[in-house]
């Protein structure tokens, strides 16, 4: 028989974007349903088996503990997290949470499967996708589905630590993890089609992050794709390179990106249109082609960060209960760390970017081994850069390879983003000796 309920709003998917806004609408009074098909993500990819595990796994790796223990605490972590996420939206009286799969039959009518197949149509005034993103695969040949070759997810749920991991991929997922298996001890090579790692970088930077991380043990592979994998024996697995040279290995990660997910969803069955790359089209308060359907965080494309998926429940908000003037294009200078070690902080355009943009381009640049704070830490690896424009004053980039970068990117991001001029950021007095304090001679230009 079917089952039909009627709620203010629909949410598919327990992500960033999806479980703040729940919450946000519940606490208005109205009745929200949340759909999550997997009972091991309640919270999202993020607690569950991204940022949180995988930074959590680093600081271990870099503070030199063993990788068994590593792998319990982030186990544990991960539980509390995600039982407390759980229970932050199932224990509102106004919010019901299925553990069911979602699939659109049409414009305003979504079908929930159960775990015992059970099924239920929910209906509601607005749904909200936040489906996040799924691994994409390259076209490689061979054993692709050997228990040897691992995605993020099943990599970092593996007890033993592999002796020699080959990563496919110099991406985001790439790095870290060539730094995270590294520093546990396994012996670590990656392979980047480019000659180079972090080609949307300048050089001297990108330059600098690869000279660090070679010199911490990691092999690159440039210039390569990986075209096939063979199981040649229980422990070893040979990866053929495009030059035709091979790699053996027990464990062979595949990080070379991340899809919006949107199979499953029944969308063929709706008036929602997807964009050339795959991701839900919406406009700029994140409304699909279907009226009352929305879509936020990584299925709907662009970056693909906890805090743009935040930010996105900002752009639905001020649409629904404010006065919609915070939209998807007032969004600037979205910037990111990645956590190799020591982290990388990029915000806004590198020198050839300012360049190319005609601006009267100024670099400052100091090596982290000439900073009071580095010899405190007894750490002195990494470089500066700053991009700023000389005749107006203002700040077009900041390039952090240091300690606490990913904390310092966030002063560099908010005077971008209040028009705060560089020189506010030279002549500040910063206390001592920290890190920050570093920006009296960065901006010094
Ligand atoms: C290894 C790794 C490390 C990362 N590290 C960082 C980092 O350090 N910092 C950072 O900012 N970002 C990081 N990211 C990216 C970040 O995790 C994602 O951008 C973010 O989690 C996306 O959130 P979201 O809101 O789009 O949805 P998600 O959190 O992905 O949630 C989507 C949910 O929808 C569920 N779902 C999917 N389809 C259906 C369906 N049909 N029915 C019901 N439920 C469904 C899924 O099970 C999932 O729980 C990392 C990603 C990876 C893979
Ligand atoms: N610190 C963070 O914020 C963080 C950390 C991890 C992941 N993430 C997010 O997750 C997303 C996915 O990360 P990712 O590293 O998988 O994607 P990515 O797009 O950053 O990198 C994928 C890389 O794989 C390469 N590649 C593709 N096919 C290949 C092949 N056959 N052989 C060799 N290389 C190949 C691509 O050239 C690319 O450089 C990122 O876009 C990022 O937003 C963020």
């Amino acid at each position: 028989m079917l089952f039909l309920a009627h709620f203010d709003a629909l949410v598919i998917g327990f992500g960033k974007a999806g479980k703040t806004l729940a919450g946000d609408i519940a606490g208005r009074g109205k009745k929200v349903a949340v759909i999550e098909k997997d009972p091991t993500m309640y919270g999202g990819t993020c607690i569950n088996i991204a940022c949180i595990p995988t930074k959590l796994l680093s600081h271990d790796a870099l503070a030199g503990r063993d990788y068994a223990g590593a792998v319990s605490r982030k186990d544990e972590t991960v539980a509390k997290l995600r039982d407390k996420n759980y229970h932050n939206l199932a224990d509102s009286e106004n919010i019901t949470v299925y553990d069911a799969h979602a699939e659109f039959q049409n414009d305003r009518e979504v079908r929930i499967t159960m775990h015992d197949g059970s099924t239920e149509t929910l209906t509601a005034d607005q749904i909200f996708i936040n489906t996040g993103a799924e691994n994409a695969m390259p076209p490689v040949e061979g054993d692709v589905d050997s228990d040897k070759v691992h995605n993020s997810t099943t990599m970092i749920d593996e007890r033993e630590l592999p002796e020699r991991l080959v990563i496919v991929g110099g991406g985001y997922i790439g790095l870290e993890f060539a730094t995270m298996y590294n520093a546990f001890g396994s012996d670590v090579s990656v392979i980047v089609p480019d000659d180079r790692i972090l080609g949307r970088e300048d050089a001297d930077i990108a330059g600098e992050i690869q000279k660090t991380m070679t010199d911490s043990g990691i092999s690159f592979l440039f210039g390569e794709h990986a075209e096939r994998l063979d199981d040649v024996s229980e422990s070893d697995i040979k990866v053929t390179l495009s030059s035709g040279e091979t790699v053996t290995a027990d464990g062979v990660l595949m990080a070379t990106g991340r899809k919006p997910l949107v199979s499953g969803l029944g969308l063929e069955n709706t008036s929602v249109k997807l964009t050339d790359d795959g991701a839900i089209k919406v406009d700029d308060h994140l409304q699909t082609d279907a009226a009352g359907i929305w879509a936020l965080g990584d299925v709907k494309g662009g970056y693909q960060f906890t805090y743009t998926s935040l930010d996105d429940y900002r752009i639905v908000r001020s649409k629904m209960f404010g006065d919609g003037s915070y939209t998807y294009d007032s969004r600037t200078n979205v910037h990111y760390t990645m956590f190799v070690d020591p982290p990388y902080s990029r915000v806004g355009l590198t020198t050839k970017e300012a360049r190319d943009e005609g601006y009267d381009v100024a670099e400052g640049s100091i090596p982290m081994a000439g900073h009071p704070r580095s010899h405190v830490n007894g750490e002195l690896r990494g470089l500066f850069k700053a991009v700023v424009d000389k005749g107006s004053g203002k700040n077009l980039g900041a390039h952090l390879f240091g300690v606490n970068s990913e904390e310092l990117v966030n002063l560099v991001k908010m005077a971008m983003d209040h028009d705060i001029p560089y020189t506010a950021l030279r002549d500040q007095m910063y206390n001592h000796p920290v890190m920050s304090e570093a920006f009296n001679t960065l901006f010094d230009v």
